[in-house]
């Protein structure tokens, strides 16, 4: 456990996986200068040595934050993902560590719905196929298995920032749109909810993807599930590659059940642009793979950048949670003229009264104070005349289930 109070050129923050500058310029621009980027994800054991001194690290979907990376990140004090997708943390490793992680959980949203629907329309109409023929020199005009995608149905599964922006689209070019998600949903423009994963997959033309790496997920498009997709159903995923049964796809595709597929995601994706894609897809010819790249646009990387770095500096700044997703979130207004104590502590009784015992016995006057708690942790703000800070803030470190403190000026 570290509990720390440190000027801004102590804090080392390491960015990983090529984000935009517009992460480093924002944090830059907060004062934040004591920063390294790389290009890649890191192996396990580089990124072991590398966070065993770093207090605040920017990702994206490659690098794995498990338990045991966490285990050595002693002056780590928050994850950044400048994605969607957090499964690639450990989040209740980290939360067990008084780490807190952010992501960016709408910047690229857009980005992912219009390359779906452009694979949509490509596949309908058998593209990707005459494409690969025309390159090796065989002319496939014909009209047989294409169609428009006017009139025809999208079933989505998971509507959710990505799901609902993509049925408006569709609906755009006359698609029928209906979906399937585990919540009860509001339903944009003329989509229905379905009350069945078996009666969207059985009715709809398209299928396409857009929920969260989780048990429930995990394999949900199985052999099974495939052979209750249309005769000639297109399947489309850019959600996560642990969603569907690759081997299982491979084979509805060569006998021709699924008539295309589009995919983004892969349970093992190539850790740097130099390691060589393996994946049982490669070589049909009615297959889009594209290497992750759905939310790869410059305007969704650029605008990541400066939301996600915005929230450490603010995070590292203020000891603002808002929009953490495995703390306690606190929204926290600037404590100009004063100091704040920020203290993470296992939710456990007593531990308030303690604090506020310390305080007493000092005479240490409390100007504001903000809790929130879930079941494991509490996360509590203290503002005090800095002429106390320093007593206050030994005290507090001492108490009993405390996880880390951080002292602010
Ligand atoms: N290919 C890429 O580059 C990108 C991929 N993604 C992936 O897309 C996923 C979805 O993103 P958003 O739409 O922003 O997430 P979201 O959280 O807004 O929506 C997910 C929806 O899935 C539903 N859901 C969860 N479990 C389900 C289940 N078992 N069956 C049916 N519905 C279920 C949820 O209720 C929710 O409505 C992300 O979690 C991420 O993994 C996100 C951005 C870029
Ligand atoms: O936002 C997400 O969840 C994504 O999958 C995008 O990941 P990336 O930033 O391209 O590694």
């Amino acid at each position: 456990m570290e509990n720390i109070s440190l000027a801004k050129h102590k804090i080392k923050i390491l960015l990983l996986e090529g984000l935009h500058p517009s992460s480093v310029e924002t944090l830059k621009a907060q004062g934040y200068n004591n920063i390294e980027t790389l290009k890649t994800s890191l192996p396990e054991n580089e990124l072991i040595e590398k966070i065993k001194d770093v207090h605040f690290i920017g990702i994206r979907s490659r690098t794995d934050l498990n338990a045991n990376v966490l285990k050595h990140a002693q002056k780590l004090i928050a994850v950044g993902c400048f994605c969607i997708g957090t499964n690639q943390v450990d989040l209740v490793a980290a939360k067990e560590k008084g780490i807190a992680v952010f992501n960016a959980p709408f910047s690229n949203t857009r980005s992912v719905a219009e390359l779906v629907l452009g694979e949509i329309l490509l596949l309908i109409r058998g593209i990707p196929e005459k494409s690969a023929n025309a390159h090796r020199g065989v002319w496939q005009k014909s009209a047989i298995g294409s169609f428009e995608a006017r009139g025809k149905t999208l079933g989505i599964i998971g509507y959710g920032h990505i799901g609902t922006q993509l049925g408006i689209m569709a609906e755009n070019i006359g698609m029928r749109v209906q979906f399937f998600d585990i919540e009860n949903k509001l339903t944009l423009g003329n989509a229905s909810q379905v009350a069945s994963l078996d009666k969207l997959l059985s009715t709809s033309d398209v299928i396409s993807l857009h929920v969260p790496e989780t048990a429930s997920t995990q394999n949900m498009m199985g052999e099974k599930q495939l052979s209750k997709m249309k005769q000639g159903a297109i399947l489309i995923n850019a959600s996560r590659g642990t969603v569907v049964d690759l081997n299982a796809l491979t084979d509805a595709l060569k006998s021709k059940h699924i008539g295309g597929a589009a995919i983004d995601v892969f349970p093992v994706e190539p850790k740097s642009n130099d390691e060589e894609f393996i994946s049982p897809l490669r070589g049909l010819d009615n297959v889009i793979l594209t290497p992750h790249v759905g939310g790869s646009t410059q305007e969704a990387q650029e605008n990541i950048g400066i939301e996600v770095a915005g929230k450490l500096a603010k995070y590292s700044d203020n000891g603002s949670t808002l929009s953490a997703v495995n703390v306690p979130e606190v929204s926290l207004p600037e404590h100009t003229g004063r100091s704040r104590i920020l203290h993470i502590h296992k939710n456990q009784p007593g531990v308030l009264t303690k604090i506020n015992e310390a305080f007493a016995k000092h005479n240490i006057n409390i100007a504001a104070q903000y809790l929130q708690t879930d079941e494991k942790i509490g996360y509590v703000v203290i503002d005090v005349e800095t002429d106390d800070s320093n007593t206050a803030f030994d005290e507090l470190k001492l108490i009993e289930g405390t996880v880390k403190t951080r002292l602010l000026h």
